[in-house]
Parts: C-alpha cells; sequence; structure tokens
C-alpha cells in the first residue's frame, strides 16, 4: 500500500473533519469535564451539502442512544431561572421561553467567565439565509405566498423584540444581537416536557408560553433529514440525569447521521431553518379556494359555502406525494355536487361516489398545471430581480433554487399522478 494510497484513504475517512479546530477540541473537553461520554463516539465534519454536521467513528444501529447529554448541560427553564432572572431586576412584561433563551445567549456571549463560553463559541457566527432575514423591498419582490409567509415570520420576531424591549426598559443589547440569538435559538433548540423539569413555583409572570425549549449542546449540531428517526427522552446514567437520544435508523461509520426536526414540508424547513431538500416526502402544493374553483369553473351556493366554512374545508388544501388532502378531497366533492343532500355522510365516513376518484385524478392534474404556471411566472420575475441589484445574496439565491425546484417538484407529483389512482 503506497503512500499516494494512504492519503487518498484518510481523506475519503475524514472528509473535511472538524475534530481538530478550536471550538470543537473545546466544546468535547467541556463536555467531557462535566460528564459527558461520548460513547458513540460522535465527531463534527463539514458535510458537503449540508455543512457542520455529526458522523459516528463507529457504525450506528438501531435502538443505540446516539447521543446522552447531561441535563446540567442544558439550557432550560431552570437555567433561566437560576443564572437569568434571579440576577437582573423583574420583568416588566412576561415573555416566550424562546426570547428569555435569546437573552441569556446575548448575555452569556458577553461574559468572559461563563460557565457555557465553550459552548457559546461553538455556535454559528452566521445565520442561516431565511427568507425573511432581508429587507422589505427585496421581500416584496418574492412570489406571494413565499411573501406572505416570510412577513409573518419577520412580524413573529419584531413583535418579539418589541416584548424584550418593553420588559426590560433598560435594554443595553443591540437589535442585531437579539436577531443573532432569536434565530439560534429557534433553529437549535429541542423540545423538553414542562412536567419533567419539575419547575418550582408559578412561572407565569416571567413566562407567556410554556417552558418547552431548551439548548442542548452537541446535541443541536445534528442536521436534518426527514428519513432520519429518533426518540428523544430524561433517564438516568451513572446517577446523572441525562437528554438521551435513541436512533431508529443505521448509520455507517463516518457517514452524517441525521435527526428529524419533525414532519416539515420545504416551506416550512427554508421559513425556519434556511434550507429545503429535493424529494422531502412532507413537501406539499399548496391551493386555496379560489384558485381550486377557477380549475373547477363552479359557483357555489350558501349551503355549500357554508358547509366548507363550518367544517374549516377551505384550510389545508394541498397535495402531496401521499395525494390530496382530506380537506381538498371534501371541498371538490362540496364544489362539484350541489345536489348531494349529506355532505358528511359522503366526506367523513369515506363514502365518495363510484368514478370520483378518477375525477378526483384528472382534476388533481389540472390543478398542478395551474400551479405550474403561476409557479413558472415566479421563477421568470424572480430571475429578473436576481440580475438587479440586490444586497441579500444568499436568500436571493436559496428562494431562487426553491422556486425552480417547486416546479420540478409538480413535474414529478405530476408523473406520480399519471400512473396511480388516487
Ligand atoms: C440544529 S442546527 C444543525 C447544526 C448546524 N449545521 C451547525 O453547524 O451548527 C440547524 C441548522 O443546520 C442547518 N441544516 C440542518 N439540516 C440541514 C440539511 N439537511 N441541509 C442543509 N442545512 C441543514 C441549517 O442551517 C439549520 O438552520
Amino acid at each position: 500500500m503506497g503512500r499516494t494510497y494512504r492519503r487518498r484513504r484518510l481523506r475519503i475517512k475524514a472528509p473535511g473533519t472538524l475534530e481538530n479546530t478550536t471550538d470543537c477540541v473545546q466544546l468535547k473537553q467541556w463536555l467531557a469535564r462535566h460528564g459527558w461520554k461520548n460513547e458513540t463516539q460522535l465527531q463534527l465534519r463539514d458535510f458537503m451539502y449540508t455543512g457542520r454536521g455529526v458522523c459516528s467513528r463507529k457504525s450506528i444501529n438501531v435502538n443505540d442512544i446516539l447521543i446522552s447529554v447531561p441535563y446540567q448541560l442544558m439550557v432550560t427553564y431552570k437555567t433561566i431561572q437560576t443564572d437569568l432572572l434571579s440576577h437582573m431586576p423583574p420583568l416588566c412584561e412576561p415573555l416566550k421561553i424562546q426570547e428569555l433563551l435569546a437573552i441569556f445567549l446575548m448575555i452569556e456571549v458577553k461574559n468572559k467567565k461563563s460557565f457555557w463560553k465553550e459552548y457559546i463559541e461553538s455556535l454559528p457566527q452566521d445565520l442561516p439565509a431565511l427568507p425573511w432575514l432581508t429587507t422589505e423591498s427585496e421581500m416584496s419582490f418574492y412570489p406571494n405566498d413565499i411573501q406572505k409567509i416570510s412577513k409573518q415570520c419577520y412580524e413573529n420576531y419584531k413583535d418579539g423584540l418589541e416584548r424584550v424591549k418593553k420588559s426590560l426598559p433598560d435594554w443595553g443589547f443591540d437589535d442585531e444581537s437579539f436577531k443573532w440569538a432569536y434565530v439560534l435559538v429557534n433553529t437549535r433548540a429541542v423540545y423538553v416536557d414542562p412536567n419533567e423539569l419539575k419547575i418550582e413555583g408559578d412561572y407565569s409572570k416571567a413566562l407567556l408560553d410554556e417552558p418547552n425549549m431548551a439548548l442542548c449542546p452537541f446535541l443541536d449540531m445534528f442536521n436534518h433529514d426527514f428519513n432520519a428517526n429518533t426518540e428523544a427522552f430524561l433517564d438516568y446514567q451513572d446517577r446523572q440525569l441525562v437528554y438521551q437520544l435513541r436512533t431508529l435508523s443505521e448509520y455507517k461509520k463516518y457517514d452524517q447521521i441525521f435527526i428529524s426536526y419533525g414532519p416539515h414540508n420545504n416551506c416550512k424547513l427554508l421559513m425556519e431553518y434556511g434550507f429545503f431538500i429535493p424529494g422531502n416526502v412532507y413537501d406539499v402544493v399548496d391551493f386555496n379556494m379560489g384558485m381550486v374553483m377557477e380549475v373547477l369553473g363552479v359557483q357555489i351556493d350558501q349551503r355549500q359555502y357554508k358547509f366548507i366554512k363550518e367544517h374549516s374545508l377551505d384550510e389545508k388544501l394541498y397535495i402531496g406525494y401521499d395525494t390530496l388532502s382530506f380537506n381538498l378531497k371534501g371541498f371538490i366533492f362540496v364544489c362539484l355536487s350541489n345536489n348531494c343532500k349529506n355532505f358528511s355522510e359522503v366526506i367523513f365516513g369515506d363514502r365518495y361516489p363510484q368514478g370520483f376518484s378518477l375525477r378526483l385524478k384528472s382534476i388533481a392534474d389540472e390543478l398542478l398545471d395551474y400551479k405550474i404556471i403561476l409557479y413558472k411566472e415566479d421563477c421568470e420575475k424572480f430571475r429578473s430581480f436576481e440580475g438587479s441589484d440586490t444586497t441579500n445574496n444568499r436568500c436571493t439565491s436559496i428562494i431562487m433554487n426553491f422556486l425552480e425546484h417547486r416546479v420540478k417538484f409538480i413535474l414529478d407529483l405530476k408523473k406520480m399522478f399519471a400512473g396511480e389512482a388516487v
């Protein structure tokens, strides 16, 4: 075996290793000092499509405990109570758990002697390319649906910022630091069961919502895959309370290990985390009532309208890899069947008439054709904007990729519907 071969092998085995970087070494040493055993020999690497992520030096089997993080190293509401709230003047107004965690991060970033220093230094400086992290004028070039969701995300962030400023009038941080911390918490926090935290006293004076988010060092290095399957739970290991993740998928050594952030469609992933995944099985194409009625070429009477509204059949109208959503199927049936005496019996009893399924298939195809025209127009419009003087290229290029991907996604769905019954 020659030197070149050995070097090539090494490179294949260790693509983009981050193990020797100061941040990684210090984070792992800090975790080990506080009881982390890293029994699965997890390592940090820079992966081609996902950026920094986690792999293991050994193969991981179904049911293996992927990671056990000592509970004392998690930033939960209890940490906020002891490390933050008890050292500052009372909040003038209660805040959301995400906002409190963001304040915690901002304070610890500035604290040179922070217990959390190694963890804080492992956090990315740059934020993911979230479509709403751009200027209002750039957002106005987004397609309507993406613009609407981006504006909503931006409003949520602004509300949080305003609330924090009101709650802490002697606020000493700039808005940009809050934005950084707010986004990091949103993209990295894990869900914790508030009952398991055993919080003493009434937390409603400080909290507007439930204390169900927590930061979990190293566990927040795992990237998302819709296929990944894990179970999270609190347990005792050597009499120490630990937050554990059990994997229900298997991985070869040095392959990237993923977890699932939830059954999110691509639009949600893009808005919340700044990426999307082609072929995501949870992806869907959304419609609204007006679009569907235009494609069907129908008007509805008062009785039909009332039934639709009473049963919220005008919401969650989508087509995905699975098929048409329950509501879209029901909505189409109501629109096309003004003679039907009992909509409920058909829709909720799944007693659709013979032949409806075939009709639905061709309607689905027409709906997808309608949407593909819109998506292609969106692409064209956005392409002309992208070529103009833009200030936020990371956002615009991911949006462009996303728009192009939407067209491909619909073509995939059309192929699927051409072959299958609905
Ligand atoms: C919990 S962090 C995961 C670790 C992160 N990559 C890091 O370097 O710290 C979540 C962020 O990782 C990135 N990410 C997660 N899964 C991804 C994926 N499948 N593809 C691309 N980026 C991903 C996104 O930027 C997301 O906001």
